[in-house]
């Protein structure tokens, strides 16, 4: 267990440039040990790039990442292992099996024999698997895929969650279950997730950060993000112009 006097997760003027395309720009934030912050933001906004840029799956163009005070671009082998990561799609492997997957992903992390089968009792349960334990994950629903991919991100009991849309595909019932797992998590560990589900925000979220093309707009607690109306969906459209992504 890391003890760590900086934010656990910190965002220092990161940008990505694709070419001439802006993706984000000086985007910094800070997640503090033990709080759950929701990354909000139109489709396109640079919600999942900034999560790339976090967890070292994309170099940032200019800035820094820090994960419990490691430098990804300097201890990248030190910030990762803190970090359990759900990407937006995957990556998966879809010729194996849930199984097969996360049993090859204990061992290359040098898991003992006796933790794997603890964490991998736990991830079972908690995600809901049993019913596919032993299917190609290339055949599965969406929601199991999703569920496969939160289960590869807690495996390893990582103190940090980088959450890219971890409800999206589920059923309510899924939903409301991984809900709840987010809120038990939170207790212990350091959460960013991002989801277009303003409600799921107000029932896990401390905190709230707002990004739109590419820059953060608001920092703050769920009393700011509902503004004057009190409705964060008036809030969220006042301040980046569009719909509200359902
Ligand atoms: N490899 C790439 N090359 C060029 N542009 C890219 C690349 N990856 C992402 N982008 C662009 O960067 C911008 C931010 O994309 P990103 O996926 O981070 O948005 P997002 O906020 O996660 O959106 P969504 O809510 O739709 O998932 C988008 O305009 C996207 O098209």
């Amino acid at each position: 267990m890391v003890e760590c006097s900086d934010p656990m997760i910190e965002a220092k003027s990161l940008s990505k440039f694709y070419g001439p395309f802006i993706a984000t720009r000086d985007v910094s934030f800070s997640v503090p040990q033990g709080e759950i912050a929701a990354f909000l933001g139109p489709n396109g906004a640079g919600k999942s790039t900034t999560m790339k840029l976090l967890t070292g799956f994309l170099t940032p163009s200019e800035g820094e990442a820090r994960i419990g005070g490691f430098n990804m671009a300097e201890d990248r082998i030190k910030a990762s292992e803190l970090i359990g990561y759900l990407p937006e799609n995957g990556p998966l492997y879809n010729e194996m099996t849930p199984q097969g997957l996360l049993k090859y992903i204990g061992q290359a992390r040098g898991m003992s024999r006796e933790t794997l089968k603890q964490r991998l009792d736990y991830v079972v349960q908690k995600c809901s698997l049993e019913d596919v334990w032993g299917k190609q994950i290339g055949k599965l629903s969406r929601g199991y895929r999703q569920r496969v991919g939160m289960a590869h991100a807690l495996l390893h009991d990582p103190q940090v969650l980088i959450l890219d849309e971890p409800t999206s595909g589920l059923d309510p019932n899924q939903t409301f279950q991984v809900r709840e797992l987010i809120r038990e998590l939170g207790k212990t560990k350091t959460i960013l997730l991002s989801t277009h589900i303003l409600s799921e925000v107000e029932a896990v979220c401390d905190r709230i950060i707002l990004i739109d093309r590419g820059r953060i707009i608001l920092d703050g607690n769920v009393e700011q993000m509902k503004g004057e109306t009190g409705q964060m969906e008036d809030q969220f459209r006042k301040l980046t112009g569009t719909n509200v992504a359902g």
